[in-house]
């Protein structure tokens, strides 16, 4: 999104967020998006104890980006309390009198008083991390993730990195910047749903960090918790040698996955082989959460901090863990549609996982509470050794530890007569079919459907595909089945929710500033704790006067255009700074490195009162020039008009 300019409020201006009174002490700086300030906020936050805060301001142009916004809130509601996760505090949204149709949003949470990890990083510049920091960070950051990938289903962080993590005043690592988050996203069925993929990867993703199914989603494979995985393994690597492996090649190196370790710092072994073994081509092979933080504890020489809460398929499936793979992601974009399209599709009633149980129990997990679960009892699955255990008072099987991963994954077939390899290969000749009449035509779509989040205008693509896919898709941005969701009642203007729980500290009560007239008042929405149908909250849709947003009514054109436009400018300004980066970097010698501040990577350019260069018209991934050539491995990968 754009952000407009606007000034920075003057310390002692006083705020309501929520049902919190706050008072600026500091303007701190402004992210990507947000101007973001200390502040004293009264009550006092219970979950840290502590009357400072740090208040996020966001002005949104839209209601889409609205959305965005309301999902960054969600997923931190989610997580709060978390002792890695930038807590949540409380929130609030209002419409925006300065900029036609843009709206406010103030976002409270817990003040990170040792700023940034990358500034931490800046002040060791000659004197490297020691490996046991480097360990430290690591556990810390990947307990946070752990807690998103416990959530049942899982949510998907996307933009892990160095620039993501805050230091409390403890000394705490901490996760932050939930403005990618999604649920597992699975393998695109036809082109609409392939452009959407890509243009969504993109913008809320950063270029080095990303997966090679991420770069690749001609491989057919889901987006998934493996995906965070991988940046964890990338972030790894930033915090031991202050680079990323794939800094000089890029997108190539990241598909063929060749990387090398600098001379210095000096780490062990154990370390390089932890990172190698994450930084795998095949997201199958890569570690999970808990295997990931097991790994982190050996090397740390202490007890795993936390227990196994990795959800795997029930023993009887016969399905191998390249199949799990797929089908649970399968299961995720459904459960995120709708809880009961789990229950009615999934023939093994062990999968039918009840969600809300799950969820407590992932939170009291990762609040502190340590599993009941035996870690003795085993379960073999079909790939043959797998040491699971199935809980049955809660329908969860567990994996019991990394040990045999390995062995398992070398008795995957990778057969193509196989009947599940055929179907895979099916899928990726229809992808290919698809994509390549979608290559020919040289067009970007950009459907309003396949950008907008929570659109349900259907009716007016004329795309040969299930439009319903494409939606399906989109909802992995929605939080809805995480069942905090509000029941705004629509046909209100100006009203807006920005959280959707009734849980203490959310809010949606007008916000009485100093000076009222900046914001106009909004009324505390109903909201449940039940697992509510998404169809029921999407915005309805009149044929005569286009989409109508919770009684605001929009032209459809001009927020077609606008948001083209938007997404277009963040493609292409994100894709021109990773190439620029590639650029500079290659003319850097490894000595430089070693001295020189680490720079934020960004998804989308800052606004920092910059004006932004004009930018040539997007090029999809694969309209760009082609790169050099792969080796032939990597190549029979692809699908088959790719050559
Ligand atoms: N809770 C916090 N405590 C202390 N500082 C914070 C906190 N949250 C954010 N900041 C500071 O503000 C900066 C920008 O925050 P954030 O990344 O959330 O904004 P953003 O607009 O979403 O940025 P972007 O999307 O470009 O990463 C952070 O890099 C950090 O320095």
């Amino acid at each position: 999104m754009n952000q407009p300019q606007i000034g920075t409020y003057n310390v002692g201006t006083q705020l309501t967020v929520g049902s919190h009174q706050v008072e600026i002490v500091k303007y701190l700086t402004s992210g990507g998006f947000a101007q973001v300030y200390s502040a004293l906020i009264s009550p006092t936050d219970p979950h840290s104890n502590s009357n400072v805060a740090c208040l996020k301001r966001v002005i949104v142009p839209d209601k889409p980006s609205l959305n965005t916004l309301r999902a960054e809130v969600d997923a931190m509601r989610l997580l709060r309390n978390n002792r890695y996760v930038v807590s949540y505090i409380d929130s609030h949204a209002a419409k925006a009198t300065l900029h036609n149709g843009s709206y406010e949003v103030f976002v409270l949470m817990e003040y990170c008083e040792r700023g940034g990890l990358i500034d931490f990083m800046n002040t060791r510049l000659q004197n490297r991390l020691h490996e046991y920091e480097i360990l430290q960070i690591m556990s810390q950051v990947t307990q946070g993730v752990a807690a998103m990938h416990a959530l049942q289903p899982p949510l998907i962080h996307r933009d892990i990195k160095i620039e993501n993590v805050l230091i409390s005043a403890t000394n705490e690592y901490k996760l932050c910047d939930f403005g990618s988050v999604c649920g597992v996203i699975r393998p695109p069925r036809n082109s609409q749903e392939l452009s959407y993929i890509q243009q969504d990867i993109l913008k809320n993703t950063t270029a080095q960090y990303r997966s090679p199914e991420m770069v690749d989603i001609f491989r057919g494979l889901p987006i998934d918790e493996k995906s965070d995985i991988w940046a964890l393994g990338i972030f790894l690597y930033k915090l031991c040698y202050y680079t990323t492996p794939f800094e000089k090649a890029g997108e190539p190196a990241i598909l063929n996955g060749q990387f090398e370790f600098p001379l210095y710092p000096n780490y062990s072994e154990q370390l390089r082989n932890l990172i190698r073994d994450i930084l795998v081509q095949n997201p199958c092979q890569r570690p999970n959460i808990y295997e990931l933080l097991k790994r982190i504890s050996i090397i740390q020489n202490i007890p795993c901090p936390i227990d196994d809460i990795q959800v795997i398929q029930p023993p009887s499936s016969r399905l191998n863990l390249t199949e799990l793979h797929q089908l649970s992601a399968t299961q995720n974009i459904r459960s995120l549609n709708s809880h009961l399209a789990i229950e009615n599709s999934v023939p093994n009633a062990a999968l039918q996982f009840g969600i809300s149980n799950d969820m407590t129990r992932a939170k009291s997990l990762f609040n502190g509470e340590k599993s009941k679960i035996p870690h003795n009892a085993t379960l073999n699955n079909s790939a043959g050794n797998s040491k699971t255990y199935l809980d049955n008072s809660q329908n969860v099987s567990h994996v019991l530890g990394p040990s045999s991963f390995k062995s398992e994954i070398s008795n995957i077939p990778n057969n193509i007569n196989d009947p599940k390899a055929n179907s895979t290969a099916k899928l990726k000749q229809t992808i290919d079919s698809e994509a390549h009449s979608f290559r020919q035509s040289n067009t970007i779509k950009l459907a309003l459907q396949d950008i907008f989040p929570q659109h349900d205008d259907y009716s007016s693509s004329s795309d040969e595909s299930n439009p319903g896919d494409i939606d399906e898709l989109k909802k992995t941005r929605s939080l809805g089945s995480y069942s905090i969701h509000d029941n705004a009642k629509r046909g209100e203007s100006v009203k807006e929710s920005l959280t959707s729980s009734s849980l203490p500290g959310s809010s949606f009560t007008p916000t009485p500033t100093k000076d009222k007239s900046e914001h106009e008042s909004l009324s505390r929405a109903q909201s449940t704790n039940t697992v509510d149908n998404p169809k029921d909250r999407l915005p309805s849709f009149s044929k005569q006067n286009g989409p109508v947003f919770d009684g605001v009514s929009v032209s459809k054109q001009e927020l077609k255009d606008s948001i083209k436009q938007r997404m277009l400018d963040k493609l292409n300004s994100s894709e021109e700074s990773f190439n620029a980066r590639k650029t500079y970097k290659a003319k850097t010698s490894v000595q430089e490195d070693t001295i020189k501040p680490i720079m934020p990577e960004q998804r989308v350019p800052t606004s920092k009162g910059k004006k932004l260069k004009p930018v040539p018209p997007f090029k999809p991934l694969n309209l760009r020039p082609k790169p050099p050539p792969k080796p032939l491995f990597l190549v029979g990968q692809k699908l088959s008009s790719e050559k």
